[in-house]
């Protein structure tokens, strides 16, 4: 399904995109899983994950996002966007393991197409972006997070960030790597990616996916100083520099994205990969109880 169908789902009686963003603006306080807060002055947003109770990047906590992005890049008021977690401890628990267990192949295909599509927005998004890490962080919580130019990590040995997709079983996609080499180099990569190896903050800093470490009560105001550090700078420099940057990396999947789609089903389709899963949604249950 396309965005906007899927928005129009979300949002039954709305008849055409313009309706669908409207009625998203009229019912922000009612988005159960975003919320975005903006202070026009100082040109910049706050969008905090509201998807408990860890907020996995569900079909529709994705979809959100991507309306919201969308919303923020075309308020030229806004320059500059933060993430973080509305409630302290999990940052986001990544992407949404039940979107990729159990369901049938068109489920998968719509669910890898709308993850795709989040991260070709933030990747490019011409705002500053700024990652405010106020709880864990593993795969798609640290994907999201290394899409932003600057990240900040609360200073909590209980949070650990990184790209834990092999301790499940399952193989991060080129693009999530590319991600990670663009962020912390190759050699660096080699170990993390194959070990799935999670970091808490100090290690994190000290491998260089995160940029500052700081304690747990001054995370979001570290964040918006390094804000104002990169508003400083003119926005059309820093936007094509940025664009210059992440270019070949966006090129890289534009080229690839049905055949990408196609390989994420296929993959995860296997009996193997969803017995794999279905050992760790269990595991995950044990260690609740
Ligand atoms: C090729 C594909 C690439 C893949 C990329 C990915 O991102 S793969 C994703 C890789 N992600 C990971 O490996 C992270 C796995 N998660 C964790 O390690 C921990 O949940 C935590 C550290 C995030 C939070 O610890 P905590 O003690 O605060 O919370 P808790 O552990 O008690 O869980 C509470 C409930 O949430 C449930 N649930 C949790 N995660 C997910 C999820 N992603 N989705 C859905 N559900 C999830 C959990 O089952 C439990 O459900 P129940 O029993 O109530 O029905």
């Amino acid at each position: 399904m396309a965005l906007a169908s899927r928005a129009r789902a979300l949002l039954p009686g709305a008849r055409s995109w313009g309706a669908v963003l409207a009625r998203v603006t009229a019912q922000r306080a009612m988005s159960h899983r975003v919320v975005v807060e903006t202070d026009a002055a100082a040109g910049v947003a706050v969008m905090k994950f509201r998807n408990p109770p860890v907020n996995s990047l569900s079909l529709e906590m994705v979809t959100e996002l991507v309306i919201n992005l969308e919303k923020l890049e075309n308020d030229k008021t806004v320059r500059g966007l933060i993430f973080t977690s509305e409630s302290p401890g999990v940052f986001s628990s990544g992407l949404n393991l039940l979107d990729m267990y159990g369901r049938n192949p068109a489920h998968y295909a719509e669910y890898w197409k709308a993850v795709q599509e989040l991260w070709l927005r933030l990747y490019q998004c011409p705002m500053v972006t700024v990652a405010t890490i106020n709880g864990a962080c593993p795969a798609g919580g640290c994907l999201i997070s290394m899409t932003c130019d600057y990240r900040v990590m609360a200073d909590n040995p209980k949070y650990t960030i990184g790209l834990n997709e092999t301790q499940l079983g399952i193989v991060a996609p080129f693009w999530f790597k590319d991600t990670l080499v663009n962020t912390i180099g190759y050699r660096a990569s080699e170990i993390s990616l194959q070990l799935g190896l999670l970091y808490p903050p100090a290690e994190a800093l000290r491998v260089g996916i995160v940029d500052k470490v700081v304690p747990e009560d001054q995370v979001h105001s570290a964040a918006l100083a390094v804000m104002a550090q990169w508003l400083a700078i003119p926005d059309h420099a820093r936007q094509l520099t940025k664009a210059m940057l992440r270019k070949p990396t966006v090129d890289n999947l534009v080229r690839q994205r049905d055949a990408d789609i196609q390989q994420f089903v296929s993959f995860i389709s296997r009996d193997s990969i969803q017995k794999g899963l279905q050992m760790y949604l269990q595991m995950l249950k044990q260690k609740k109880a």
